[in-house]
């Protein structure tokens, strides 16, 4: 595990993100982690989960003109993305949509730069990948070029229903259905190696159930 994923699933522990115990997904799982982005909710977290974000991108070297973040949680990672690579000496413009069209003033769902060349999606995590087709449609709409994903965790697991798990996760399947990189600041193997390593002694009771969760949905 490089130093950053490192850090970040210790960070992300430590901001209390990152949970353990029971937790239902949206897939209906029950999964015995949880990673709530919505409580970044404090100006230092969010601007360190934003730094982890801006040099996760610096590192993957794609090429990109500007960032796009899904309502709603998107909103402000993306921005506060934005706001953390200016201070890496990069100012990149930034848009995001509103869930509910505005029928008054400039109206409409986008809001911030206009969408053009080739744009990041920014989002916490990818379930169904919902969010983040409806963000390639509204990108392309506006006749610009999504170019990478980048998530916070990628919970590395397949999709579809228990009795019919696909053979990929719903990040891999976003990839190949787009033809572009899906980047992860940590992923389910950073984390089961940092509950692993003993560093943290609450953890280490969680251990046996992430595992025997990645054995049963993990790609
Ligand atoms: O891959 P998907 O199936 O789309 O799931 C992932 C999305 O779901 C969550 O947001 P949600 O749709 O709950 O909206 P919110 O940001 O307003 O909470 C999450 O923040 C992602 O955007
Ligand atoms: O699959 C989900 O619903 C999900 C998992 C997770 O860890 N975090 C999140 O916001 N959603």
């Amino acid at each position: 595990m490089s130093n950053l994923r490192q850090e970040f699933i210790e960070f992300a522990v430590s901001a209390g993100v990152l949970r353990f115990g029971e937790f239902v997904t949206k897939a209906g799982r029950t999964s015995p982690y949880f990673f709530n982005a919505g409580l970044f909710s404090e100006g230092a977290t969010l601007a360190q989960v934003a730094r982890f974000y801006a040099q996760t991108l610096a590192d993957a070297g794609i090429e990109y003109d500007m960032l796009f973040g899904p309502a709603y949680k998107g909103i402000t990672l993306a921005s506060a993305t934005a706001v953390a690579l200016a201070g890496m000496g990069r100012n990149v413009p930034f848009a995001f949509n509103r869930k509910e069209a505005k029928d008054h003033g400039e109206g409409g769902t986008i809001v911030g730069a206009k969408l053009q060349g080739k744009v990041v999606i920014i989002d916490d995590v990818i379930s169904a990948g919902t969010s983040v087709r409806e963000s390639v449609d509204m990108i392309r709409a506006a006749g610009a070029t999504p170019c990478a994903v980048l998530i916070a965790l990628d919970r590395m697991e397949r999709s579809g229903k228990d009795d019919a798990l696909s053979e990929l996760s719903a990040v891999q399947e976003v990839a190949r259905e787009y033809g572009m990189p899906v980047i992860s600041i940590g992923n389910l193997n950073d984390l089961f190696e940092y509950i692993s390593n003993g560093g943290d002694a609450r953890l280490t009771q969680h251990k046996d159930a992430v595992a025997a969760y990645r054995t049963r949905y993990g790609v």
